[in-house]
């Protein structure tokens, strides 16, 4: 049982849902990103995602893309990212974390190193978007030995592949609601519900649905279906929006409580686990 284990199991038994944003670690810089998590938590989010940026984010939509492009200029690593994790926790901030990366950065680090800095982080689960279940092997048994989930991402696909998926995975499963990249969505493909009601058959894991979340009536919608929902697009175009503003310390609390109360929106008042 590590820290996403326990979130959602304290979530299930007060009939809760989780709310998972995702932010890019670094965008518009380290220190900043700091106080983000800090605020998300006080606002509510129950787990959080961390971005890594990457030059060549192959699923990520414009908003994440430009995200990622403002923190690499603000020289984040991958290093760096597991680093300012610990740090949120050395601060006080008691949130499940979630390394999201491409593949390509731990491989450089070296796997097995990289797995121990996680650990060493308190960083719960980790989600490798570019990495297939057929390519894992090596991953997965790292992630294991360090007491971190490979949270698996799986797209509307055949049945046969969802159960081979769900069968070796842990932590919980992420959905993603349609194929193509991230970002904003005005309508859900009528197809997704049965996508989702196939997974929760073939498993007693917890499921998050991401992909084209950003506002409460989407989080609403998916309330019944899924036991969390991912929200990146929508708050990490809001931090775009205050990157000036977030670095100026006359209006950076103002420019953090916007978002706060933007992830107090997501949640509702039926979902609110702080006042
Ligand atoms: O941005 P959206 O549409 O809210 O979707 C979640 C998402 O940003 C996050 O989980 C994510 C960022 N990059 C990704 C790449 C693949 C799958 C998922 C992701």
């Amino acid at each position: 049982m590590n820290r996403i284990d326990r979130k959602f199991a304290e979530l299930r038994s007060a009939g809760k849902n989780a709310l998972i944003p995702f932010i890019t670690v670094g965008d518009p810089t380290a220190d900043v990103t700091l106080d983000i998590i800090h605020e998300l938590e006080k606002s509510g989010a129950d787990l959080l995602e961390l971005g890594v940026p990457y030059s060549d984010p192959l699923a990520d939509g414009p908003v994440i893309q430009e995200s990622s492009g403002r923190a690499l200029k603000s020289g984040i690593t991958v290093l760096k990212v597991i680093e300012i994790a610990k740090q949120a926790r050395s601060e006080g901030s008691e949130l499940p974390m979630i390394l999201f990366t491409y593949y390509n950065p731990l491989l450089r680090i070296g796997l097995e190193r990289v797995f121990e800095l996680m650990k060493e982080s308190d960083i719960s689960g980790v989600i490798i978007p570019d990495l297939p279940m057929e390519e894992d092997a090596e991953a997965k048994q790292l992630a294991e030995r360090n007491g971190i989930h490979l949270i698996p991402l799986i797209a509307p696909t055949s049945n046969e592949r969802v159960q081979k998926i769900v069968s070796r995975a842990s932590g919980f499963i992420y959905c993603v609601s349609s194929m193509g990249v991230t970002g904003v969505r005005s309508e859900f493909h009528a197809g997704v519900d049965d996508f989702l009601a196939s997974v929760k058959a073939a498993t007693d894991l917890p499921i998050a649905i991401g992909f084209g979340i950003s506002n409460r009536e989407q989080v609403e919608r998916f309330e019944k279906t899924c036991d969390a929902v991912v929200v990146g697009s929508a708050i990490v175009r809001r931090i775009g929006e205050q990157e000036h503003r977030l670095q100026d310390e006359s209006t950076k609390q103002d420019a953090l409580k916007q978002i706060g109360e933007f992830v107090r929106d997501l949640k509702g008042a039926s979902y609110q686990t702080q006042s």
